[in-house]
């Protein structure tokens, strides 16, 4: 099956000389379209930097980064900016929504810029929260606005969704529920999800799991047997 991503030797470094990080030292990579794959490793391992080169959000300091057959490293600006509209949604552990607008409009305000977009009210039943459009992030739970903040994030029907550690601020009941959640987004919308995570036991649901140590791939795991959210341990 084609791979949703690829890298080959890809490296960062930030900054230069004595004060050099090298915060990715050569990272070969493959995600098979469809999975959802599970990033685990150390703080500071590199974890965010590859999400953020392979997101559109971050360049590269050298090796190439491949979205499909296109290649992020090689791309203008301008074309990683229509990358990330068009193809990627983003899910932070803090949700990020506009606190002055309700579930429905915080999911407008992308499928208004959106190539191909989702109905809003499709995106957020797909998310279970069909009868809370019009109700305030206040007025939602931590689990609620994280659905909102994936609703939004797959109302543009993007291949790719990104998620920096999306259960970190839920408790074990709602953090489940935003995993059942991706789960589904993965398996009726058929987009490849990657999550960033400290939660080990996520992986438990991954098809492939990537750990990841001192900015290098440490290994790759597929499992044969996947758990569903229930199952995981918190
Ligand atoms: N903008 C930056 N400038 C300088 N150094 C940076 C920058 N961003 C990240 N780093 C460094 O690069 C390394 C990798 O950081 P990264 O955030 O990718 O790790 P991580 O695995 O995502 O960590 P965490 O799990 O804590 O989020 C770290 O040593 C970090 O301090």
């Amino acid at each position: 099956m084609a791979n949703t991503f690829t890298t080959k030797g890809l490296t960062k470094t930030y900054g230069e000389g004595a004060a050099a990080v090298h915060a990715l030292r050569g990272v070969d990579l493959e995600i098979p379209k469809g999975e959802i794959v599970v990033l685990l490793g150390p703080s500071g391992s590199g974890k965010s930097t590859l999400l953020n080169i392979i997101g559109g959000l971050d360049r590269a300091t050298s090796g190439q980064a491949l979205f499909e057959d296109q290649d992020l490293t090689a791309m203008s600006d301008r074309d990683l900016t229509l990358y990330r509209r068009d193809h990627v949604g983003f899910v932070f552990q803090f949700y990020n929504l506009m606190p002055s607008l309700t579930a429905r409009e915080n999911v407008e305000l992308v499928t208004e810029i959106a190539d191909d977009p989702m109905d809003v009210a499709t995106a957020l039943s797909m998310v279970g929260l069909g009868d809370r459009m019009d109700h305030f992030p206040a007025q939602m739970s931590g689990g609620e606005q994280q659905r909102v903040a994936i609703a939004r994030a797959i109302a543009k029907n993007p291949n790719v969704l990104f998620c920096d550690e999306p259960t970190g601020a839920l408790d074990s009941k709602t953090g489940r529920a935003v995993l059942h959640v991706l789960n589904d987004v993965n398996a009726k919308l058929g987009a490849t999800v990657l999550i960033v995570t400290h939660a080990a036991a996520t992986a438990g649901m991954a098809h492939r799991v990537i750990h990841f140590a001192d900015g290098a791939i440490r290994s790759v795991k597929t499992n044969a047997h996947r758990l569903s959210p229930d199952e995981i341990a918190w």
